[in-house]
Protein backbone atom coordinates (compact mmCIF):
# COMPACT_ATOMS: atom_id res chain seq x y z
CA UNK A 1 0.00 0.00 0.00
CA UNK A 2 1.23 3.43 -0.99
CA UNK A 3 2.45 4.71 2.50
CA UNK A 4 0.25 7.79 2.56
CA UNK A 5 -2.69 5.96 2.19
CA UNK A 6 -1.73 3.86 4.81
CA UNK A 7 -1.28 7.55 6.99
CA UNK A 8 -4.25 8.81 5.69
CA UNK A 9 -6.05 5.78 6.69
CA UNK A 10 -4.37 5.21 10.31
CA UNK A 11 -5.29 9.25 10.85
CA UNK A 12 -8.90 8.47 9.97
CA UNK A 13 -9.46 5.37 12.59
CA UNK A 14 -7.23 7.47 15.52
CA UNK A 15 -9.62 9.69 18.07
CA UNK A 16 -6.94 12.16 17.62
CA UNK A 17 -5.60 14.13 15.12
CA UNK A 18 -3.36 17.31 14.74
CA UNK A 19 -4.23 19.38 11.66
CA UNK A 20 -2.88 22.33 10.33
CA UNK A 21 -5.88 24.79 9.47
CA UNK A 22 -4.99 27.42 6.64
CA UNK A 23 -7.02 30.45 5.58
CA UNK A 24 -6.55 33.49 3.29
CA UNK A 25 -9.53 35.79 3.12
CA UNK A 26 -10.34 38.39 1.31
CA UNK A 27 -8.80 41.07 3.49
CA UNK A 28 -5.42 39.64 2.00
CA UNK A 29 -3.96 40.92 4.98
CA UNK A 30 -1.81 37.36 5.46
CA UNK A 31 -1.92 34.06 6.10
CA UNK A 32 -3.84 32.05 8.90
CA UNK A 33 -1.83 29.23 10.22
CA UNK A 34 -4.08 27.20 13.03
CA UNK A 35 -1.96 24.13 14.43
CA UNK A 36 -5.23 22.34 15.69
CA UNK A 37 -5.33 19.73 17.88
CA UNK A 38 -8.76 17.81 17.07
CA UNK A 39 -10.37 15.29 19.33
CA UNK A 40 -13.44 12.60 18.02
CA UNK A 41 -15.61 14.17 15.26
CA UNK A 42 -19.03 15.18 14.46
CA UNK A 43 -20.68 16.68 17.88
CA UNK A 44 -18.11 14.36 19.69
CA UNK A 45 -15.56 17.46 18.06
CA UNK A 46 -13.11 18.52 20.70
CA UNK A 47 -10.86 21.09 19.59
CA UNK A 48 -7.49 23.02 20.73
CA UNK A 49 -6.02 25.30 19.16
CA UNK A 50 -2.62 24.79 19.99
CA UNK A 51 -0.18 27.61 18.14
CA UNK A 52 -1.40 30.06 15.75
CA UNK A 53 -0.23 33.03 13.45
CA UNK A 54 -0.94 34.96 10.96
CA UNK A 55 2.19 35.73 8.97
CA UNK A 56 1.71 39.29 7.29
CA UNK A 57 1.77 39.03 3.53
CA UNK A 58 4.63 41.29 1.43
CA UNK A 59 3.96 43.99 -1.18
CA UNK A 60 5.20 41.88 -3.89
CA UNK A 61 2.20 38.91 -2.76
CA UNK A 62 -0.88 41.40 -2.28
CA UNK A 63 0.09 43.04 -5.12
CA UNK A 64 0.19 40.30 -7.66
CA UNK A 65 -2.95 38.66 -6.43
CA UNK A 66 -4.75 42.16 -7.03
CA UNK A 67 -3.92 41.77 -10.67
CA UNK A 68 -6.39 38.55 -10.88
CA UNK A 69 -8.63 39.18 -7.47
CA UNK A 70 -12.43 39.81 -8.13
CA UNK A 71 -11.92 41.30 -11.36
CA UNK A 72 -13.28 40.22 -14.82
CA UNK A 73 -10.87 41.30 -16.96
CA UNK A 74 -7.55 39.39 -15.88
CA UNK A 75 -4.93 37.55 -18.16
CA UNK A 76 -5.65 34.13 -18.00
CA UNK A 77 -1.09 33.33 -17.87
CA UNK A 78 -1.45 35.05 -14.72
CA UNK A 79 -4.04 33.29 -13.33
CA UNK A 80 -2.55 29.93 -14.66
CA UNK A 81 1.04 30.86 -12.81
CA UNK A 82 -0.33 31.76 -9.86
CA UNK A 83 -2.77 29.11 -8.90
CA UNK A 84 0.84 27.29 -8.17
CA UNK A 85 2.89 30.08 -6.85
CA UNK A 86 0.69 31.44 -4.21
CA UNK A 87 0.72 27.44 -2.94
CA UNK A 88 4.58 27.59 -3.09
CA UNK A 89 4.88 30.64 -1.06
CA UNK A 90 2.19 29.41 1.86
CA UNK A 91 4.16 26.21 1.35
CA UNK A 92 7.49 28.42 2.20
CA UNK A 93 5.51 30.79 5.09
CA UNK A 94 3.99 27.03 6.60
CA UNK A 95 7.85 25.16 6.69
CA UNK A 96 9.13 28.69 8.37
CA UNK A 97 6.48 28.65 11.10
CA UNK A 98 6.47 25.07 11.70
CA UNK A 99 10.26 26.04 12.02
CA UNK A 100 9.99 28.35 14.05
CA UNK A 101 7.19 26.39 16.58
CA UNK A 102 9.94 23.69 16.43
CA UNK A 103 6.74 21.67 15.59
CA UNK A 104 7.67 18.07 12.75
CA UNK A 105 6.19 17.97 9.98
CA UNK A 106 5.64 14.13 10.52
CA UNK A 107 3.73 14.91 13.90
CA UNK A 108 0.62 16.39 11.36
CA UNK A 109 -2.08 14.38 10.21
CA UNK A 110 -2.43 16.90 7.27
CA UNK A 111 -2.98 20.45 6.16
CA UNK A 112 -6.27 21.75 5.55
CA UNK A 113 -5.95 25.13 2.86
CA UNK A 114 -8.08 27.12 1.88
CA UNK A 115 -6.29 28.36 -0.90
CA UNK A 116 -7.46 32.23 -1.81
CA UNK A 117 -10.51 33.04 -3.25
CA UNK A 118 -10.34 35.14 -6.52
CA UNK A 119 -13.54 34.96 -7.54
CA UNK A 120 -17.18 34.19 -6.24
CA UNK A 121 -20.08 33.93 -8.44
CA UNK A 122 -23.28 32.68 -7.39
CA UNK A 123 -26.29 32.07 -9.71
CA UNK A 124 -27.82 35.04 -8.30
CA UNK A 125 -24.86 37.33 -9.07
CA UNK A 126 -23.97 36.31 -12.52
CA UNK A 127 -27.82 35.19 -13.94
CA UNK A 128 -26.41 33.35 -16.48
CA UNK A 129 -28.98 30.94 -17.09
CA UNK A 130 -26.53 27.94 -18.78
CA UNK A 131 -24.14 28.21 -15.45
CA UNK A 132 -24.79 27.23 -11.97
CA UNK A 133 -23.11 28.44 -8.94
CA UNK A 134 -19.34 29.31 -9.13
CA UNK A 135 -16.25 30.01 -7.28
CA UNK A 136 -12.22 29.46 -7.68
CA UNK A 137 -9.85 29.16 -4.86
CA UNK A 138 -6.80 29.18 -6.05
CA UNK A 139 -3.11 27.70 -4.49
CA UNK A 140 -2.89 24.29 -5.82
CA UNK A 141 -3.01 21.55 -2.87
CA UNK A 142 -0.06 19.07 -4.82
CA UNK A 143 2.21 21.85 -4.80
CA UNK A 144 2.00 22.48 -0.88
CA UNK A 145 1.44 18.38 0.27
CA UNK A 146 4.99 18.20 -2.43
CA UNK A 147 6.78 21.24 -0.78
CA UNK A 148 5.79 20.45 2.49
CA UNK A 149 5.77 16.52 2.90
CA UNK A 150 2.33 16.80 4.82
CA UNK A 151 -0.53 14.86 3.03
CA UNK A 152 -3.04 18.17 2.07
CA UNK A 153 -7.13 18.65 1.91
CA UNK A 154 -7.94 21.69 -0.29
CA UNK A 155 -10.35 23.40 -2.35
CA UNK A 156 -13.33 22.59 0.07
CA UNK A 157 -15.79 24.94 -1.69
CA UNK A 158 -15.84 23.30 -5.35
CA UNK A 159 -17.43 20.00 -3.56
CA UNK A 160 -20.10 22.30 -1.78
CA UNK A 161 -20.82 23.42 -4.86
CA UNK A 162 -20.92 19.81 -6.25
CA UNK A 163 -23.51 19.08 -3.47
CA UNK A 164 -25.69 21.78 -3.80
CA UNK A 165 -24.33 24.86 -2.19
CA UNK A 166 -23.05 28.39 -3.31
CA UNK A 167 -19.44 27.38 -1.94
CA UNK A 168 -20.02 29.60 0.95
CA UNK A 169 -20.70 30.16 3.98
CA UNK A 170 -18.57 26.95 5.30
CA UNK A 171 -18.56 28.47 8.54
CA UNK A 172 -21.69 26.55 9.96
CA UNK A 173 -19.90 22.86 9.45
CA UNK A 174 -17.18 24.13 11.96
CA UNK A 175 -19.72 25.98 13.81
CA UNK A 176 -22.65 23.50 14.33
CA UNK A 177 -19.86 21.34 15.61
CA UNK A 178 -18.08 23.33 17.84
CA UNK A 179 -19.95 26.22 19.12
CA UNK A 180 -23.28 25.08 19.67
CA UNK A 181 -24.94 25.37 23.39
CA UNK A 182 -28.14 23.37 25.12
CA UNK A 183 -28.48 26.78 27.10
CA UNK A 184 -27.94 29.96 25.42
CA UNK A 185 -29.02 31.03 22.06
CA UNK A 186 -25.74 31.95 19.38
CA UNK A 187 -24.78 34.03 16.93
CA UNK A 188 -21.40 33.26 15.59
CA UNK A 189 -20.75 36.40 13.99
CA UNK A 190 -17.24 36.54 11.75
CA UNK A 191 -16.02 40.15 10.40
CA UNK A 192 -13.53 39.92 7.87
CA UNK A 193 -13.77 41.78 4.19
CA UNK A 194 -17.65 40.10 3.90
CA UNK A 195 -19.38 39.68 7.23
CA UNK A 196 -20.96 36.31 7.30
CA UNK A 197 -23.27 34.49 10.51
CA UNK A 198 -24.29 31.17 11.72
CA UNK A 199 -27.37 30.76 14.04
CA UNK A 200 -27.46 27.91 16.27
CA UNK A 201 -30.47 28.37 18.53
CA UNK A 202 -29.91 26.52 22.21
CA UNK A 203 -30.51 22.43 21.99
CA UNK A 204 -28.64 21.86 18.81
CA UNK A 205 -31.68 21.42 16.15
CA UNK A 206 -29.66 20.90 13.01
CA UNK A 207 -32.88 21.73 10.90
CA UNK A 208 -33.13 25.11 12.52
CA UNK A 209 -29.64 26.08 11.81
CA UNK A 210 -28.40 28.53 8.92
CA UNK A 211 -25.27 30.84 7.88
CA UNK A 212 -25.21 32.85 5.76
CA UNK A 213 -22.87 35.87 4.17
CA UNK A 214 -24.90 39.37 5.67
CA UNK A 215 -22.42 42.11 3.35
CA UNK A 216 -19.55 43.91 3.81
CA UNK A 217 -17.49 43.75 6.78
CA UNK A 218 -14.02 45.31 6.30
CA UNK A 219 -13.75 45.24 2.63
CA UNK A 220 -14.99 48.72 1.07
CA UNK A 221 -13.65 50.53 4.17
CA UNK A 222 -9.99 49.10 3.77
CA UNK A 223 -10.30 49.59 -0.38
CA UNK A 224 -11.14 53.12 0.26
CA UNK A 225 -9.25 54.05 3.19
CA UNK A 226 -5.85 52.47 1.81
CA UNK A 227 -6.66 54.58 -1.76
CA UNK A 228 -6.98 57.85 0.58
CA UNK A 229 -4.38 57.85 3.26
CA UNK A 230 -1.45 56.17 1.44
CA UNK A 231 0.49 54.61 4.87
CA UNK A 232 -2.63 52.65 5.78
CA UNK A 233 -4.43 49.47 4.54
CA UNK A 234 -7.13 49.86 7.26
CA UNK A 235 -8.77 52.13 9.27
CA UNK A 236 -6.60 50.66 12.52
CA UNK A 237 -8.65 50.91 15.41
CA UNK A 238 -11.29 52.58 13.70
CA UNK A 239 -9.62 55.91 14.76
CA UNK A 240 -10.67 57.75 11.13
CA UNK A 241 -14.19 56.57 11.88
CA UNK A 242 -13.96 58.41 15.01
CA UNK A 243 -13.37 61.41 14.03
CA UNK A 244 -15.99 61.48 10.93
CA UNK A 245 -19.42 62.12 11.17
CA UNK A 246 -21.52 59.94 9.48
CA UNK A 247 -24.11 60.96 6.60
CA UNK A 248 -27.37 60.11 6.64
CA UNK A 249 -28.01 60.57 2.72
CA UNK A 250 -25.11 58.45 1.54
CA UNK A 251 -25.86 55.70 4.81
CA UNK A 252 -29.32 55.33 3.00
CA UNK A 253 -28.35 54.83 -0.76
CA UNK A 254 -25.58 52.35 0.56
CA UNK A 255 -27.93 50.43 2.56
CA UNK A 256 -30.33 50.20 -0.43
CA UNK A 257 -29.59 47.18 -2.30
CA UNK A 258 -31.30 44.22 -2.98
CA UNK A 259 -28.94 42.12 -1.98
CA UNK A 260 -29.80 42.98 1.75
CA UNK A 261 -33.94 42.29 0.80
CA UNK A 262 -32.94 38.64 -0.16
CA UNK A 263 -33.19 35.43 1.76
CA UNK A 264 -31.04 33.60 3.44
CA UNK A 265 -28.42 31.79 2.77
CA UNK A 266 -26.96 33.82 0.19
CA UNK A 267 -23.15 34.71 -0.77
CA UNK A 268 -21.17 37.43 -1.73
CA UNK A 269 -17.93 39.28 -1.99
CA UNK A 270 -16.00 42.32 -2.92
CA UNK A 271 -16.80 41.13 -6.26
CA UNK A 272 -19.89 43.40 -5.29
CA UNK A 273 -19.16 45.39 -2.47
CA UNK A 274 -16.03 47.32 -4.05
CA UNK A 275 -15.04 50.98 -4.82
CA UNK A 276 -17.12 51.13 -7.73
CA UNK A 277 -20.64 50.16 -5.13
CA UNK A 278 -19.34 53.33 -3.42
CA UNK A 279 -19.11 55.40 -6.35
CA UNK A 280 -22.65 54.64 -7.31
CA UNK A 281 -23.86 55.37 -3.89
CA UNK A 282 -22.44 58.67 -4.04
CA UNK A 283 -23.44 59.36 -7.22
CA UNK A 284 -27.24 58.92 -6.13
CA UNK A 285 -27.06 60.76 -3.48
CA UNK A 286 -25.24 63.75 -4.26
CA UNK A 287 -22.18 63.32 -1.61
CA UNK A 288 -19.47 62.90 -3.67
CA UNK A 289 -17.31 66.13 -2.18
CA UNK A 290 -18.19 64.69 1.29
CA UNK A 291 -15.27 64.54 3.30
CA UNK A 292 -12.79 61.62 3.12
CA UNK A 293 -13.20 61.23 7.30
CA UNK A 294 -17.16 61.63 7.11
CA UNK A 295 -16.90 58.14 4.33
CA UNK A 296 -14.86 56.44 6.46
CA UNK A 297 -17.38 57.20 9.19
CA UNK A 298 -20.59 55.92 6.88
CA UNK A 299 -18.90 53.05 5.62
CA UNK A 300 -18.04 52.08 9.24
CA UNK A 301 -21.78 52.72 10.37
CA UNK A 302 -23.38 50.94 6.88
CA UNK A 303 -21.07 47.82 7.70
CA UNK A 304 -22.25 48.19 11.41
CA UNK A 305 -26.46 48.70 10.41
CA UNK A 306 -26.28 45.98 7.26
CA UNK A 307 -24.65 43.38 10.07
CA UNK A 308 -27.19 44.49 12.72
CA UNK A 309 -30.23 44.22 10.16
CA UNK A 310 -28.97 40.97 8.48
CA UNK A 311 -28.77 39.17 12.02
CA UNK A 312 -32.64 40.40 13.33
CA UNK A 313 -34.14 39.92 9.91
CA UNK A 314 -32.89 36.59 9.74
CA UNK A 315 -32.62 35.01 13.23
CA UNK A 316 -36.37 36.37 14.06
CA UNK A 317 -36.02 36.17 17.49
CA UNK A 318 -36.99 37.70 21.03
CA UNK A 319 -35.09 35.66 23.13
CA UNK A 320 -32.28 36.14 25.14
CA UNK A 321 -28.92 35.86 22.14
CA UNK A 322 -25.41 36.17 22.66
CA UNK A 323 -23.65 37.59 19.44
CA UNK A 324 -19.64 36.03 19.60
CA UNK A 325 -17.84 38.04 17.52
CA UNK A 326 -14.36 36.76 15.56
CA UNK A 327 -12.41 38.33 12.36
CA UNK A 328 -10.31 41.31 12.16
CA UNK A 329 -13.60 43.37 12.85
CA UNK A 330 -13.09 42.23 16.33
CA UNK A 331 -10.16 44.90 16.56
CA UNK A 332 -12.42 47.96 15.71
CA UNK A 333 -14.57 49.08 18.46
CA UNK A 334 -15.94 52.25 16.51
CA UNK A 335 -17.57 49.50 14.82
CA UNK A 336 -18.43 46.40 17.49
CA UNK A 337 -19.75 49.94 19.28
CA UNK A 338 -21.92 50.82 16.45
CA UNK A 339 -23.14 47.33 16.24
CA UNK A 340 -24.25 47.12 19.50
CA UNK A 341 -26.16 50.06 19.34
CA UNK A 342 -28.12 48.72 16.30
CA UNK A 343 -28.88 45.51 17.37
CA UNK A 344 -32.01 44.86 19.91
CA UNK A 345 -31.21 45.02 23.33
CA UNK A 346 -32.08 41.16 23.64
CA UNK A 347 -28.69 40.55 21.65
CA UNK A 348 -25.17 41.03 23.55
CA UNK A 349 -21.88 41.25 21.65
CA UNK A 350 -19.11 39.18 23.14
CA UNK A 351 -15.39 38.39 21.73
CA UNK A 352 -15.47 34.89 20.60
CA UNK A 353 -12.27 34.78 23.17
CA UNK A 354 -14.97 33.86 26.04
CA UNK A 355 -15.65 30.53 24.45
CA UNK A 356 -11.51 30.18 24.66
CA UNK A 357 -11.23 30.91 21.05
CA UNK A 358 -8.74 33.45 19.55
CA UNK A 359 -11.01 35.52 17.26
CA UNK A 360 -8.69 35.89 14.54
CA UNK A 361 -7.82 31.84 14.71
CA UNK A 362 -11.47 31.38 14.01
CA UNK A 363 -11.52 30.72 9.96
CA UNK A 364 -8.30 28.52 10.07
CA UNK A 365 -9.78 26.51 12.83
CA UNK A 366 -12.98 26.12 10.73
CA UNK A 367 -11.01 24.43 7.93
CA UNK A 368 -9.08 22.02 10.10
CA UNK A 369 -12.48 20.94 11.57
CA UNK A 370 -13.70 20.54 7.79
CA UNK A 371 -10.64 18.13 7.18
CA UNK A 372 -11.59 16.42 10.60
CA UNK A 373 -14.65 15.68 9.11
CA UNK A 374 -13.70 14.49 5.72
CA UNK A 375 -10.91 12.59 7.50
CA UNK A 376 -12.64 10.47 10.78
CA UNK A 377 -16.87 12.18 10.16
CA UNK A 378 -19.56 11.63 7.88
CA UNK A 379 -22.12 14.38 6.76
CA UNK A 380 -24.51 16.27 9.24
CA UNK A 381 -27.61 18.34 8.58
CA UNK A 382 -29.85 15.91 7.18
CA UNK A 383 -33.22 17.43 6.68
CA UNK A 384 -32.36 21.26 7.14
CA UNK A 385 -34.64 24.09 6.84
CA UNK A 386 -32.30 26.24 4.43
CA UNK A 387 -30.99 23.04 2.47
CA UNK A 388 -27.18 23.10 3.64
CA UNK A 389 -25.92 20.64 1.89
CA UNK A 390 -25.45 17.21 3.56
CA UNK A 391 -21.69 16.38 2.61
CA UNK A 392 -17.97 16.79 3.87
CA UNK A 393 -15.16 18.55 1.48
CA UNK A 394 -12.23 18.87 0.71
CA UNK A 395 -9.52 17.11 -2.14
CA UNK A 396 -6.71 15.36 -0.92
CA UNK A 397 -3.02 15.52 -2.02
CA UNK A 398 -0.38 13.11 -1.38
CA UNK A 399 3.51 14.01 -0.91
N1 LIG B 1 -6.54 47.03 14.69
C1 LIG B 1 -7.49 47.02 13.75
N2 LIG B 1 -8.34 48.05 13.61
C2 LIG B 1 -9.30 48.06 12.67
N3 LIG B 1 -9.49 47.07 11.78
C3 LIG B 1 -8.68 46.00 11.86
C4 LIG B 1 -7.65 45.90 12.84
N4 LIG B 1 -7.02 44.71 12.67
C5 LIG B 1 -7.62 44.10 11.62
N5 LIG B 1 -8.62 44.87 11.13
C6 LIG B 1 -9.49 44.63 9.98
O1 LIG B 1 -9.61 43.24 9.77
C7 LIG B 1 -9.24 42.89 8.42
C8 LIG B 1 -8.69 41.50 8.39
O2 LIG B 1 -9.69 40.63 8.86
P1 LIG B 1 -9.67 39.08 8.59
O3 LIG B 1 -8.27 38.60 8.62
O4 LIG B 1 -10.65 38.46 9.51
O5 LIG B 1 -10.22 39.03 7.10
P2 LIG B 1 -10.20 37.88 6.03
O6 LIG B 1 -10.11 36.56 6.72
O7 LIG B 1 -9.16 38.23 5.04
O8 LIG B 1 -11.62 38.07 5.34
P3 LIG B 1 -12.83 37.03 5.03
O9 LIG B 1 -13.15 36.33 6.34
O10 LIG B 1 -13.94 37.91 4.57
O11 LIG B 1 -12.34 36.15 3.95
C9 LIG B 1 -8.25 43.97 8.03
O12 LIG B 1 -8.18 44.09 6.64
C10 LIG B 1 -8.89 45.19 8.70
O13 LIG B 1 -9.93 45.73 7.94
C1 LIG C 1 -15.98 32.62 -1.55
C2 LIG C 1 -15.29 32.97 -0.29
O1 LIG C 1 -14.09 32.86 -0.17
N1 LIG C 1 -16.08 33.40 0.71
C3 LIG C 1 -15.54 33.73 2.03
C4 LIG C 1 -15.58 35.23 2.23
O2 LIG C 1 -15.07 35.57 3.51
C5 LIG C 1 -16.17 35.61 4.43
C6 LIG C 1 -17.34 35.22 3.60
O3 LIG C 1 -16.94 35.66 2.30
C7 LIG C 1 -17.54 33.68 3.56
O4 LIG C 1 -18.65 33.39 2.74
C8 LIG C 1 -16.34 32.93 3.04
O5 LIG C 1 -15.46 32.45 4.00
C9 LIG C 1 -15.81 31.77 5.18
C10 LIG C 1 -14.60 31.19 5.80
C11 LIG C 1 -16.88 30.70 5.01
O6 LIG C 1 -16.98 30.05 3.98
O7 LIG C 1 -17.59 30.47 5.99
Amino acid sequence: MNKYIERLYNSGNKSRRKILGLMSGTSLDGLDIALCDIQYHGQQTLVRVERFTTVEYDVEFRLAIQQVFARRDVDLQEVTLLNGWVADCHAALINQTLNKWQVDPETIDCIASHGQTIFHCPKEQHGLPDYGNGTLQIGDGDRLATATGIITLSDFRQKHIAAGGEGAPLAVYGDYLVFGSETENRVLLNIGGIANFTWLPAGQQATDVFSTDIGPGNTILDAFVSKHFSHLRYDKNGEIAKRGTVNEALLNELLRFEFFDAPVPKTTGPEVFNLEYLHQSRLHSQTLTLPTEDVVATLTAFTAKAIANGIVDAVQTSMDTTVYLSGGGVHNPTLTSAIQADLPANFTLKNLAELGIDPDAKEALLFAILANETLAGSPCFKDNRYGIPETTMGKISLP
